[in-house]
């Protein structure tokens, strides 16, 4: 089995190299002072806030390893912030530093995921233990963090191999946007796996059990567009024998992905950029409006600024839809792809065809390298299932078929000169023959006046003799 992509990072604190930060959250500088310095001398990092309002608004901005929580303070207390942090869904270890007549409100803020408390006045014995420990918890609870993060990556990226940085930081874009709720543009050429970043984009978001639907804007006609994408209501039209529910409302709970968007009619992209912006429909032939939710991702090969130039594209829907943009690299930029999206391929044929599969040569490797690829992935498949079917009995392949190899110019050339003949070839029907003689005169004499009527040259070129070229020139009365 071949390896897909896989996400690698460093823990956060190895990345930067620095040292936990506590923040000490406490109305009382003698405390303040007394747990900074105590934390420094454990290698520590101290941050303070005097209050619950300034606690937040240092969560807010930098990244804290550990708090240490008064419950007692001005402006917001240490429950409030238990709320904040709960609320805001972060995760850190939390210290609740408490006087003893405060228990049942630290109790409270234990349920709500604080990892400990400890009474005032503070044995500084136990704070050590409790610091370490929420540490190490917190050290843990990163590395799970980091490897869920990694086993989400490999579910929804399975499909798409590649190891390069190109295709890793076009994967780690995807992560990026997936929850959210953005619209995203997919770029690239043709073939680069637009539609397969489309549906892992879906897979991993709040959206993945709701539909994806996929429309290709350059296969809907002028005519259709509008019912296509919207639908209509029977007897909208002629033929309009039912209720058609159109592409939007298909989408609902899910996303429409909208390929090859640039190639969308230019009278419905008003049409378009409205239902995104108000996520609201019509159906043709229906007054109501009705309500949809979905998101869009699209998808182009096509250059935007040129088609933005000259009016084929509206701008303003442009922005909507380019919320984020991913591009993806075409195949000759990612080299170090090439070779294993082929294994890939390769491997993926012959199992199903129940066959072994042979060996790239190094040869052929290098051959797949130098290629350019206009096709990218899709161009790679076809040459790599076209080899496998005729390296069936092989045990190693030593040139894959494209427009770049021997084996494709062999082919190529044959193929080539029959086509040239097709096309010069004069002869549709029986009445259109030429007779031979006759044809052999008007070779003769088009390569005797080409060569300016020197013999000599003339019946090189052609390839005979100059006694026969005289010959001839007489047989036919040039001379
Ligand atoms: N990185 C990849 N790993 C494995 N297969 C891939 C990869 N990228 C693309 N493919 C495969 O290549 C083919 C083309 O992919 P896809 O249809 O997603 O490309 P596209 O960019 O949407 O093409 P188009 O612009 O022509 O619509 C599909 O069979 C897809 O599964």
């Amino acid at each position: 089995m071949l390896e897909s992509y896989h996400h690698t990072t460093d823990s956060k604190k190895e990345e930067s190299n620095r040292k936990n930060k506590v923040l000490v959250a406490d109305d009382e500088q003698s405390s303040r002072i007394m747990l900074g310095h105590f934390i420094k001398k454990m290698g520590y990092e101290p941050i303070y806030a005097i209050d619950g309002e300034e606690c937040i608004e240092i969560l807010e901005r930098e990244e804290i390893d550990i708090l240490l929580l008064d419950i007692h303070m001005p402006k917001k207390d240490g429950f409030e912030v238990m709320t904040y942090l709960k609320d805001h869904n972060i995760r850190i270890p939390v210290i609740m530093v408490t006087a003893s007549h405060e228990i049942p409100k630290t109790v409270r803020c234990i349920k709500m995921g604080a990892y400990e408390y400890l009474t005032k006045p503070l044995d500084t014995e136990r704070l050590q233990i409790v610091l370490r420990n929420a540490l190490s918890e917190s050290e843990l609870h990163d590395t799970v963090k980091q490897l869920q993060k990694e086993l989400k990556t490999k579910e929804l990226f399975h499909n798409i191999i590649g190891q390069s940085l190109a295709i890793k930081q076009t994967i780690e874009q995807a992560l990026q946007v997936m929850d959210t709720e953005l619209n995203v543009l997919i770029l690239g050429e043709s073939g680069t796996g637009k539609e397969l970043f489309a549906q892992a984009i879906h897979e991993g978001s709040r959206r993945k059990n709701g539909p994806f639907v996929s429309v290709n804007c350059a296969a809907i006609s002028h005519e259709l567009a509008e019912s296509l994408l919207f639908g209509h209501v029977k007897g909208a039209f002629t033929g309009a024998n039912n209720d058609h529910i159109g592409f939007f409302e298909q989408a609902h709970k899910g996303t429409l992905f909208l390929d090859e968007i640039g190639d969308m009619d230019a009278d419905i992209q008003a049409k378009v950029l409205r239902a995104i912006q108000e996520r609201k429909i019509r159906r043709v032939g229906e007054k109501i409006e009705r309500s949809v939710d979905f998101r869009v991702i699209s998808a182009t090969n096509r250059n935007f600024t040129v088609a933005i130039n000259n009016n084929s594209f509206r701008e303003d829907l442009y922005y909507r839809l380019e919320e984020y943009p991913i591009f993806i690299p075409p195949l000759r930029d990612r080299k170090d792809d090439i070779v294993l999206i082929a294994k890939h391929f390769l491997e993926e044929f012959c199992s199903a065809n129940n066959i072994k599969p042979p060996l790239f040569s190094s040869e052929a490797q290098e051959e797949m390298k130098n290629y350019h690829w206009p096709g990218n992935v899709r161009e790679l498949k076809n040459a790599i299932q076209r080899t496998a079917i005729r390296s069936k009995n092989l045990n190693e392949i030593h040139s894959v078929m494209t427009p770049g190899s021997r084996e494709y110019h062999k082919e190529d050339l044959s193929r080539r000169s029959t086509n040239e003949e097709e096309k010069k070839s004069p002869v549709s029907s029986p009445s259109s023959i030429v007779p031979l003689d006759q044809m052999e005169r008007q070779a003769i004499e088009d390569a005797y006046r080409a060569c300016g009527e020197n013999p000599t040259k003339t019946a090189q070129l052609l390839g005979i003799g100059r006694a026969t070229l005289y010959r001839k020139l007489k047989k036919f009365g040039l001379n």
